[in-house]
C-alpha cells in the first residue's frame, strides 16, 4: 500500500485563532497535493513560553479551536489529520501537551500526551522546565489505520528510543515526532535522531516542525522531515517559516528493511531492565 503523507511546517504565533487559520490553509494545500495523512507540528495552537500568557488562551478539549478546526478539516478533505500537539487545559488545573489524530469522518481516533518533559539548560542561556507547566503522558500509543500502523511521540520524546521500540514491537510502521526543537539542539542532533529512530526500528519517521523566530521570542529549528525505514531522508524543509513536505510512503518498505536487518526480531528484550555488571579495575597512569 502506498499513500501520500505531508508534514506541515509552521511558525505558530501566541494566538490560537491565527494558528488555526494558518493550519487550515496549509492542510488544504497539502490535501490538494494528494496527501491523505497530514501532520502538523508540536504546539500548533500556540508557541508561548510565558505561562500566564499560555493560561489565558488555554481551553479544554471540547472548546479548543485547533481541535475543532482539525476535526472539521479532516472531514471536509477526507484525510487523516494528526495535530502534532496543542496545549489542553485539564480538569485538575494542569496542562497536557497533546497530539490528536482525526479520521476522514472527522472523528477523533486517539490522543497522545508528550511523555518526556524538556527540563534542560542549554549553554546559550536557554532554560526549559516543561515539567513545571505540563502533566507528562504515561502511555505509548499506536493507531491501527487502514493504510498503516502509526506510533506517536512528541519532540523531546525522540531522544528516548525505548518509547519508539515499544511502539514498533506493537506493530508501528510509521513513527511520528512532531516538534518545536530549539535551534541549537536541532542543528546538532535533529536529523541524526530522526534517522536513528527510523533505522533501529525499520520504520518511517514523519516529523512536522515549528520553524523560525516566533512572536514569543523563541527560535525553532524547522527542517520538517520524512525518513524511510532504511534511514534515507525522503523530503525535508528549510529552517525558517512555513513549508509543506510531501512523500509517497510505500508501507512495504518497512517489511523490506526489517527483512534485511531483523533487529526487532533479534532484540533481547531482557536488556531493557538489565542491571549492568560493574567491572572495576585498571590503574591510574
Ligand atoms: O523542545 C523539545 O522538547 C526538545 C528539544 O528541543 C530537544 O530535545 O533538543
Amino acid at each position: 500500500m502506498t499513500f501520500k503523507a505531508a508534514a506541515i511546517q509552521m511558525c505558530s504565533s501566541v494566538d490560537p485563532e491565527k494558528n488555526a487559520a494558518a493550519m487550515a490553509r496549509l492542510v488544504r494545500e497539502a490535501a490538494g497535493h494528494g496527501a491523505i495523512y497530514v501532520q502538523t507540528p508540536e504546539m500548533t495552537g500556540a508557541v508561548q513560553k510565558d505561562r500566564p500568557g499560555l493560561m489565558a488562551v488555554l481551553r479544554d478539549e471540547a472548546n479548543d479551536i485547533i481541535v475543532r478546526t482539525a476535526g472539521d478539516l479532516a472531514r471536509e478533505l477526507s484525510i487523516y489529520l494528526h495535530v502534532g500537539s496543542t496545549a489542553i487545559a485539564l480538569a485538575d488545573g494542569k496542562i497536557a501537551n497533546r497530539a490528536f489524530l482525526f479520521g476522514p469522518d472527522g472523528r477523533k481516533i486517539c490522543t497522545y500526551d508528550k511523555i518526556h518533559m524538556f527540563d534542560v539548560d542549554l549553554d546559550n542561556g536557554e532554560s526549559w522546565r516543561e515539567s513545571a507547566v505540563y502533566r507528562p503522558g504515561e502511555k505509548a500509543t499506536v493507531a491501527d489505520l487502514p493504510f498503516a500502523k502509526l506510533g506517536f511521540g512528541i519532540c523531546y520524546d525522540v531522544r528516548f528510543p525505548q518509547l519508539f521500540r515499544t511502539e514498533a514491537v506493537a506493530g508501528a510502521q510509521i513513527l511520528t515526532t512532531p516538534a518545536a526543537f530549539t535551534r541549537q539542539t536541532g542543528e546538532a542532533h535533529w536529523e541524526i535522531l530522526l534517522r536513528a529512530r527510523a533505522i533501529e526500528n525499520g520504520a518511517f519517521v514523519i516529523s512536522a516542525a515549528q520553524a523560525g523566530v516566533h512572536e514569543d521570542g523563541r527560535e525553532t529549528f524547522g527542517h520538517s522531515m520524512i525518513v524511510d525505514p532504511w534511514g534515507k531522508v525522503l523530503a525535508s524543509a528549510g529552517g525558517s517559516g512555513e513549508a509543506i513536505v510531501l512523500a509517497d510512503i510505500d508501507v512495504a518498505a518497512v517489511g523490506a528493511a526489517r527483512a534485511k536487518i531483523p533487529n526487532l526480531k533479534n532484540a533481547r528484550d531482557f536488556e531493557l531492565n538489565m542491571q549492568p555488571e560493574l567491572a572495576k579495575g585498571g590503574v591510574t597512569v
